[in-house]
């Protein structure tokens, strides 16, 4: 396999006595979209930080292109970009004076009229930055990042405070910008933006890496427990939660029968991977026959849950509702 393009091992990094960053390593082959997901305060900030020569390590290594960005950051300047996580420009500034301006920083710049193109802000070149939308501030700030033409990228948060068109079209312009050649690592506290960009990601969790793999692998990697709603007519809700309650007690494939938080129709049923095989057959003998079944599908939400024993909760800034996986399966396991 080829050299990864960035490597950090067992990267330690402390403010006087709080560890921030305890023992965390992955690698990121060139041209992929590498995820750094957890929650707010794991440490995702300062490994990149680290990474990128901008905060000295307490330990560990970090790699870019082979070069040890801790003993050599002016190396990797051209080389990385980096996304501020809040854009510090004048308010009074346009986008096309702040992309000449950065421009004039680097040896070769990209074509600041390229990437006003590539991320949609050709009409808004002449707009000051005060009076940018929070999507339009972003795109600016992914073409600050890009406009030294570097070949890793790195977005810090890039879509947190985004409506969620605005953060769709976003993960658009990030795969745009893959597909340009760029590796991108990107940090997010989003479950969903991980699961819907990210190639590989590694999941930190109060300085440690949780988990590695792609998104596919470390769903299809969790032991176990199944998730399967029923749906029944009005009707016959009552007598089905009833049938249901009895085979949770006699069937050991079956192990929680709870109602779905918001609907007065549905039960999530938990249990093994085989609780399909004990719930159908239990339906059918009581002349049951449900509207709907559908088995949840599992999420990196589940992939948290089950490494680190507690539920999800990114951030009190989190704008996403929690999504219909959450309510039931935190249903079903009350
Ligand atoms: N300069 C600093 N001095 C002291 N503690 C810090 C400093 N920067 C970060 N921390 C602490 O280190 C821990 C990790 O912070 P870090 O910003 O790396 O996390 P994060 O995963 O990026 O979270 P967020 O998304 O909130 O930025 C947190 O507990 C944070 O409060």
């Amino acid at each position: 396999m080829a050299e990864p393009i960035v490597e950090v091992r067992n990267l330690r990094k402390t403010y006087g006595p709080k560890v921030a960053v305890d023992d965390v390593s992955f690698a990121v082959e060139r041209g992929e979209i590498f995820g750094i997901l957890g929650p707010n305060g794991a440490g995702k900030t300062t490994t990149v930080e680290t990474l990128a020569g901008l905060r000295q390590a307490d330990g560990g290594t970090v790699r870019v292109r082979g070069v040890d960005t801790q003993r050599d950051p002016a190396a990797v300047r051209d080389v990385l970009g980096v996304q501020l996580q809040e854009a510090a420009l004048h308010d009074k500034i346009t986008v096309s004076e702040a992309l000449n301006l950065f421009a004039g920083f680097y040896a070769d710049p990209a074509d600041p009229d390229e990437l006003l193109a590539m991320l949609d802000l050709t009409p808004h070149a002449d707009r000051r930055f005060a009076k940018l939308s929070g999507g339009q501030k972003q795109r600016l700030s992914i073409a600050l990042a890009l406009i030294g033409n570097p070949e890793i990228a790195i977005l810090d948060e890039l879509t947190t405070g985004l409506d969620p068109q605005a953060r769709r079209t976003t993960w658009e312009l990030v795969e745009r910008v893959r597909a340009t050649g760029v590796t991108i690592l990107l940090v997010t506290h989003f479950m969903e933006e991980a699961e819907r960009l990210c190639d590989r990601l590694v999941i930190i969790d109060a300085g440690n890496v949780v988990a590695e793999g792609t998104p596919q692998e470390l769903i299809d990697g969790l032991e176990g427990g199944r998730t399967v709603v029923v749906r029944f007519a009005p009707q016959d809700v009552e007598r089905g939660r009833r049938e249901l309650a009895v085979l949770a007690d006699r069937d050991a494939e079956v192990e929680g029968v709870a109602p779905v938080d918001g609907s007065d129709t549905e039960i999530a049923v938990t249990g093994t991977r085989r609780v399909l095989f004990s719930l159908v057959p239990a339906l059918a003998a009581a002349d049951l026959v449900p509207d709907d079944v559908r088995t949840v599908t599992r999420s990196l939400e589940d992939v948290f849950l089950a490494h680190t024993g507690r539920a999800y909760l990114p951030g009190a800034d989190d704008a996403g509702a929690p999504t219909d996986t959450t309510l039931i399966t935190e249903g079903a396991r009350s």
